[in-house]
């Protein structure tokens, strides 16, 4: 399978968030959502993402990045993904420094000397219309919506924002693994409130610095780490005033570092882990392992 009907593709991962990045650079066509939900239903190639590598289009940008979740729908940011590629990309090149094109916006992105990488997850945006909602609220740190019942809800009044994906971050007073995000997850990413539906999160504040956050992610489902997710739980958690803006962002996959600046950039630092590589194709998904690591 090294005829020009595939493209190398490495699977890694972020914190245990399932990432597959496809190199489609000097290619002019897409991944498809069919090639996509192939792989995500494959056990070999399950993923949360796949990080679709394209030439740049802009000047001044290193690559274009296109981001697929499991159910084949596209999706706007991944930071967890990004790591990947900056990961993949260096080990090829040697170069620690990026700038990409995402649909987000210019992310820069650097490996760091201690092998972790630090990504400018850009500038949140709060406006009710920039998450989207489907009615206005002027205040998103607090938006009226209940799970459970009206007098005893399970979680409530979750703060909303985009970081170029839409996310709802509930605040909650227990330990997050004693709620069943298993079940109101999905109920709450397809409610009508989101028109383009939504990443929904956890959050349980520890300290003035520590956050513990679980995450069901838009067109994925439960994911052992979430970057955008980890931004959005750290600027909300800001605009609650609950945490300063340099916090740990725990996920079950692992811990984050977040930093909000004050020039507004979030700075997500974490690491990426390679695991293997092979030859894909971008339209159907049939994929093969690379020989030497086919037995690992
Ligand atoms: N895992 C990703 C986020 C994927 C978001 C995606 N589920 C969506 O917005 O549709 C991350 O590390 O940021």
């Amino acid at each position: 399978m090294t005829d020009d009907t595939t493209v190398p593709f490495a699977r890694m991962n972020g914190l245990g968030n399932r990432i597959l990045v496809v190199d489609m650079r000097g290619r002019s066509e897409h991944v498809t959502s069919q090639a996509a939900i192939s792989l995500a239903n494959n056990p070999q190639t399950a993923f949360d993402q796949i990080m679709a590598v394209h030439d740049p289009r802009l000047n001044g940008t290193d690559q274009r990045i296109l981001i697929l979740n499991a159910d084949g729908s596209e999706a706007g940011a991944c930071g967890n993904g990004t790591r990947c590629v900056v990961s993949a990309l260096s080990a090829e090149t040697g170069q620690s420094r990026f700038t990409f094109e995402t649909a987000a916006g210019i992310l820069n992105a650097e490996e760091t000397d201690g092998g972790q990488i630090a990504v400018d997850m850009g500038v949140p945006r709060f406006g009710w219309q920039d998450i989207p909602l489907s009615e206005p609220f002027q205040d998103t740190r607090h938006i009226e919506l209940a799970v459970g019942p009206a007098d005893d809800p399970i979680v409530h009044s979750p703060a909303v924002v985009s970081m170029g994906n839409p996310h709802a971050v509930f605040f909650v007073d227990n330990d997050v693994w004693s709620y069943e995000l298993e079940k109101f997850g999905p109920l709450v990413e397809n409610h009508p409130l989101f028109p383009e539906r939504v990443n929904v999160s956890l959050a349980h504040v520890r300290d003035k610095q520590t956050i513990d956050l679980r995450t069901w992610e838009r067109g994925v489902g439960l994911t052992e780490a979430c970057g955008s997710a980890a931004c959005a739980a750290a600027v909300s958690s800001v605009r609650r005033h609950r945490t300063v803006r340099h916090v740990t962002v725990n996920l079950p996959g692992g811990p984050l570092d977040l930093l909000w600046r004050g020039d507004d950039h979030v700075i997500m630092t974490g690491p990426a882990e390679w695991e293997w590589s092979g030859r894909v194709n971008p339209i159907t998904g049939a994929f093969m392992r690379d020989r030497e690591d086919a037995s690992a």
